[in-house]
């Protein structure tokens, strides 16, 4: 099966109304900070049930509503830390709902997919799945007080309904990007199939029963119609489906969105995996997942797009002239992956000790470094070629966005320290200047991707967003203030508009219109001509002392890296740290306002591209704090 638009849709539409869930369940780790109904945040006082280790409700009408489900489903009596367990307890809610159930084993009645065969031809979803199934199955029997379980009774129904759960649940995310949970919907979402340039994208929005939340517009409706694939043509007719069971009317609810124009009658498609991967990755994941290998147009291209190949393309140097193609792809693959391991391994010690300082070196030492291959060299002799990473490489993206995060915290840590000093104050302000710096590449960085890969619209609004606070917030830093520099008020900077571009005057009127969101190439393109004009004038400043940095000429505009030479990028990383250097003059007030300014372009733009994926009302923007007080005063100044 699969969805086709019923109209012409334009682009940053809502293409199905908020759709509740047919079952869902948070996972483990928010049970005691969420509410277990619509999964919004929990305050105090929550609504408990009786049981110590219950759910908790975040008002009384969830609970009233939702209560009584965790019982009846019998995921109470679950073994005790049951691996992937809120698999196995939306599977059991999901069987509340089909009092008679008789699972055809690759579709059941509702018309979801099951991928059964499929799944269980794989030893490790086959061991999931019959594990999985044979605990709900010992759950259903202790509620319904039968006998105990006998291992050869049938448990099909519950492996077809885990099979199900795995095959059509999506994880559903609050805004920081966390995994709350999963949820199942009905044919109208989950006969969406996948693509790696998709044309949609969804969004959720969690409010009590007979609440509406930030992000839904009642008025909109069901745009996409399903239609049989070739695979499911004679099997099964779309009527048929469909009727079959109700959900809950509550639960997180879910709306799809057009990312791209979408023709009648063309495949609506969402991402199930993270498109900022190569295509070996993606392919793999999905493969993992689903089992099944994706053939859109992106994945097929050949050779692979320019898109797919910067994500993954190692640079390297001290190439012998002897050294063949084939050679290098090998020794390619090899350091590829090394590479990967260390700055995986690297965030992955940093997620758990939280050592931001050894983590920025390690990360910046590997990035400017690189590594070095032994060579065998016909005869006995041996060489080393040395590798790294490209600046879009997916792995170094994954790096950058780490080494914002860390150069924050250190900022912070300074602060925290000695909040008085003024030695502590500059260092602070430095680790906040190389965080903008890093999330300001990063936006830089995947942007230039979106601008070939429209899809990746959701990562680029995400990464804007992100560049433009860190830079409001660098340029709102006591210590400008503390240099005896002139106090900025944010509404005298709003004086400063800019003339070449027009996003301020857009939100003068504060959102866009239907029409300019349709048209926002050229909002795009006007945005990226002024913020290229304006980059030499800070990004000097904000990477001084930071020697991976340095090696990035420009961070948005990157006809520079045709001409980059690997020797010669990794002149000389000091390993024992950065080496900042404070010349009073780096700090003038045209810096300071230079600042404010690329990061409102950068916020404003962040928040346009967000209102063309998650509407007008997404918490993007309302939880945005920078950008209620920008939106503020831009209207003030008007
Ligand atoms: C949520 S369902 C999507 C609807 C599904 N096509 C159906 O007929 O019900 C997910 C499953 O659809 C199939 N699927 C989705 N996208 C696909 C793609 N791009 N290529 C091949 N199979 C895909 C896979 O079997 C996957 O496990």
């Amino acid at each position: 099966m699969e969805m086709r638009a019923e109209e012409d849709i334009e682009i940053g539409e809502d293409i199905t109304p908020p759709l509740f869930p047919l079952s869902f369940s948070l996972n483990d780790s928010f049970l005691s900070s969420h509410c277990s109904s619509c999964f919004s945040p929990l305050s105090s006082p929550a609504f408990p049930s009786l049981s110590p280790h219950a759910p908790l409700y975040c008002s009384a009408a969830c609970s009233a509503a939702y209560s009584c489900i965790p019982s009846s489903s019998a995921e109470s009596l679950l073994p005790p830390s049951s691996p992937h367990s809120s698999d196995l307890r939306t599977a059991l809610r999901f069987l509340l709902h089909l009092p008679r159930p008789c699972p055809h084993l690759h579709r059941f009645n509702n018309g979801l997919l099951t991928n059964y065969h499929k799944l269980s031809s794989s030893p490790e979803f086959a061991t999931q799945i019959r594990q999985g199934a044979i605990a709900m199955a010992g759950a259903r029997k202790l509620r319904n007080r039968d006998s105990a379980l006998n291992k050869s009774d049938g448990v099909l129904l519950e492996e077809a309904v885990l099979s199900l759960v795995l095959t059509n649940a999506v994880e559903v995310q609050d805004e920081a990007g966390r995994s709350l949970g999963i949820a199942v919907y009905d044919p109208n979402f989950s006969w969406i199939n996948h693509s790696c340039s998709p044309n949609a994208c969804y969004r959720f929005s969690v409010s009590p029963p007979n609440a509406t939340s930030f992000g839904e517009d009642s008025s909109s409706s069901l745009r996409i119609v399903p239609s049989v694939s070739e695979e499911d043509s004679g099997v099964c007719s779309c009527s048929g489906y469909m009727k079959g069971t109700k959900g809950y009317e509550y639960g997180p609810k879910i709306i799809v969105r057009s990312i791209k124009r979408i023709k009648k009658g063309e495949e609506v498609c969402i991402s199930y995996t993270d498109l900022l991967q190569p295509k070996a990755t993606r392919q793999s994941d999905l493969w993992l997942k689903y089992q099944f290998t994706c053939s859109c147009r992106r994945c097929t291209m050949s050779p692979s797009t320019y898109v797919d190949h910067a994500l993954e393309e190692i640079l390297a140097s001290n190439l012998s002239s002897s050294s063949s193609c084939f050679d290098l792809d090998h020794y390619k693959d090899e350091a590829s992956k090394k590479l990967s391991d260390y700055v995986d391994g690297t965030i992955t010690e940093f997620l758990s000790v939280g050592d931001p300082e050894s983590c920025c070196m390690k990360l910046e030492s590997v990035l400017s470094l690189g590594l070095q291959i032994e060579k065998l060299e016909s005869g006995d002799g041996k060489s080393h070629l040395n590798f790294k990473f490209h600046p879009f490489h997916h792995i170094a993206l994954n790096a950058y966005t780490t080494l914002a995060s860390a150069y924050r915290i250190r900022s912070s840590d300074f602060l925290a320290l000695d909040p008085r000093t003024d030695q502590s104050q500059f260092k602070a302000f430095d680790m906040s200047r190389i965080s903008a710096a890093y999330s300001l590449l990063l936006a830089g960085a995947t942007h230039h991707l979106f601008c070939l890969e429209s899809s990746l619209i959701v990562s680029a609004a995400n990464f804007w967003k992100h560049a433009g606070e860190s830079l409001l917030a660098l340029a709102r830093n006591c210590v400008w203030n503390s240099l005896g520099l002139p106090i900025l008020e944010q509404s005298t900077i709003l004086k400063y508009k800019c003339s070449n571009c027009s996003l301020l005057d857009i939100y003068g009127a504060e959102f866009l219109s239907q029409a300019e969101r349709a048209n926002f190439e050229n909002i795009s393109s006007g945005f990226l001509a002024c913020v290229r004009n304006m980059a030499p004038k800070i990004w000097r400043f904000l990477i001084n002392g930071c020697h991976y940095l340095e090696t990035i000429e420009d961070p948005f505009d990157f006809r520079w890296l045709a001409h980059v030479n690997c020797d010669a990028e990794q002149a000389c990383f000091i390993t024992e740290g950065s080496n900042f250097e404070h010349h009073a003059a780096w700090y003038t007030i045209e810096r300071r306002i230079h600042i404010y300014k690329v990061g409102i372009h950068c916020l404003m733009y962040g928040v346009i591209l967000a209102q063309v994926c998650y509407g007008q009302s997404s918490h993007f923007t309302t939880r945005s704090e920078s950008w209620v007080t920008l939106c503020k005063l831009i209207r003030e100044t008007n």
